[in-house]
């Protein structure tokens, strides 16, 4: 199974950096496991074609991954319009609403998916649903202010229902500390919702610095399977 997970997250990556990166473009560069598989992809085209890109990182991750292949390290100070940016994701519904953030790198991830002209998503299969929250139990995660997470997790308890949970490190003691210094609530949640209501409510409680709602900005996702086939999902609009 875990295998099967793997060749349908190489497989997406492959695709859809073979569809969208062209020569001398800016390449924001996301966070997590299936992003490893297309960093390998546009290093291997960069080997054969020299592509000439700039990359731009989305994280402490994403940064060692371009520099550890061979590719040229770039920042919104100087390259603050993106061509494409390619990222994984928790979960995609039939909007291709997503739900970000596993990771812990949402905040960066989302500044990097604003500023680029087209915003790719690679992901397996059992990231595509039809309504967020059937395969992703985890919850939407918000970056908060440290200072305020107390605060900010029983405000959304209040207005959201569901419950907002702080996010503890596996192997260090204590809560896990954002690239940013910031900490992650999870907001466990049951049933649809209405998504930009929720984006909304969670965005206006003071100490929230970021959600892991994705609304509006994916282009297309590409979805893998372990036999090598890929399912492109476009935006409706
Ligand atoms: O949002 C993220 C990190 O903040 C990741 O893109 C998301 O968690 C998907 O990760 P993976 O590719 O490992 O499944």
């Amino acid at each position: 199974m875990a295998d099967a997970t793997e060749a349908g997250k190489m497989v997406a990556a492959r695709r859809a950096v073979d569809e969208n990166i062209k020569k001398g473009q800016v390449v924001g560069i996301g966070s997590g496991s299936t992003i490893i598989f297309a960093v390998e992809r546009i290093g291997e085209r960069n080997k054969k074609e020299a592509l000439n890109l700039t990359c731009i990182p989305t994280s402490f991750q994403a940064r060692q991954l371009i520099q550890d292949h061979g590719l040229t390290l770039g920042s919104l100070e100087t390259s603050p319009e993106i061509d494409v940016a390619i990222d994984g994701a928790d979960e995609v519904d039939d909007n291709l609403y997503l739900i970000k953030g596993g990771g812990g790198c949402l905040m960066q991830e989302k500044i990097i998916a604003s500023c680029a002209k087209s915003f790719f998503i690679i992901a397996d299969t059992r990231k595509n649903s039809k309504v967020l929250g059937t395969s992703w139990k985890k919850g939407v995660p918000i970056e908060v202010l440290p200072m305020a997470y107390r605060p900010v997790q029983l405000k959304i308890n209040q207005l959201l229902g569901g419950k907002a949970e702080l996010r503890m490190a596996s192997r260090k003691a204590g809560p896990v500390v954002t690239d940013n210094g910031n900490f992650i609530l999870d907001w466990v949640f049951d049933g649809a919702q209405d998504w930009p209501a929720v984006e909304r409510t969670i965005r206006d409680v003071p100490g929230v610095v970021e959600t892991g709602l994705f609304l509006n900005m994916a282009a297309a996702a590409y979805f893998g399977t372990a036999d090598g086939n890929v399912l492109v999902r476009t935006s409706k609009q």
